[in-house]
């Protein structure tokens, strides 16, 4: 079990930029799902979105796979001969505790995928031949400049008939829209035991480092990256996942 997340709950003199440090993954599984509405269903169904756009012997990777949950969805669900799940991360002290979560999970599982980790940052991997790529909000984190080149590579790498899927925090262009979503948002995060000092230091050790687009620039962006076609598959409050096909 991991520990609850009160990495905020005292009042800071200085709050720095969010990192992915060993504070953070210690306490990530509780703070994801207290963070983002329809987290957990959303992994779960990457889980059977998966299975139907593996390919027999191939790859699947979890990028920004933080404690691997996307991973270990995979894992369990995808049944086709051959393939094997690759989970990346540029956090050394994420990975350490994925793979401890990787281990109790091959314990508790039969017929479970293989699954390798790779400490490499997303932006200068190579990615070989893939069926499924899964980006469980990562891209928000990545430089804005750099999101178009990185989807190019992912759509160059996928296979016919692959996908990928991404999930993402989304900003709205019309303000009543956006305002109300993440007034939501914020509801949801005090319903989840978050108090107002807890919400306001994250936001500001958050808005830096995670800048949101809308659905339309996602769209479009994908577009340009070379996908054919873009399907909303889930959206809860300000928070959606897309399926996007080469
Ligand atoms: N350039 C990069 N290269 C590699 N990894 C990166 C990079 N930038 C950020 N990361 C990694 O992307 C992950 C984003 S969390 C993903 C949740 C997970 N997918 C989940 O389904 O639980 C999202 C969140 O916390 O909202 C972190 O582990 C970063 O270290
Ligand atoms: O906490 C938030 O407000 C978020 O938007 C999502 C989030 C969840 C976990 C780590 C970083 C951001």
């Amino acid at each position: 079990m991991s520990e609850s997340d009160r990495i905020f709950s005292q009042p800071l003199d200085h709050v720095a930029d969010f990192t992915f440090n060993e504070d953070v993954a210690r306490v990530f599984p509780d703070m994801i799902k207290r963070s983002v509405p329809g987290y957990p269903t959303i992994v779960e169904n990457i889980g059977v979105l998966g299975a139907r756009f593996a390919q027999p012997g191939s790859r699947l990777y979890d990028l920004g796979c933080s404690l691997g949950a996307v991973t270990q969805a995979l894992r369990r669900h995808v049944k086709t001969d051959g393939c094997r799940v690759i989970g990346v991360d540029n956090s050394a002290a994420m990975l350490a505790r994925c793979r401890e979560y990787l281990s109790a999970q091959d314990a508790m599982y039969q017929e479970l995928l293989p699954a390798e980790l790779v400490e490499a940052d997303i932006l200068q991997m190579d990615f070989q031949p893939c069926a499924l790529v899964a980006l469980n909000f990562t891209l928000q984190f990545i430089e804005p400049e750099r999101r178009l080149e990185l989807l190019q590579r992912i759509r160059q790498a996928l296979l016919p008939g692959g996908a990928l899927i991404l999930s993402e925090k989304l900003r709205f262009a019309d303000a009543a829209e956006h305002e109300l979503l993440n007034e939501l948002h914020l509801d949801f995060k005090r319903a989840n035991g978050y108090s107002e000092l807890e919400i306001a230091q994250k936001r500001t050790a958050i808005e830096n480092v995670m800048r949101p687009d809308t659905l339309e620039e996602h769209r479009e962006r994908l577009a340009q990256a070379g996908f054919s076609k873009v399907v909303l598959w889930f959206q809860c409050l300000n928070f959606a996942s897309l399926i996007a096909l080469p």
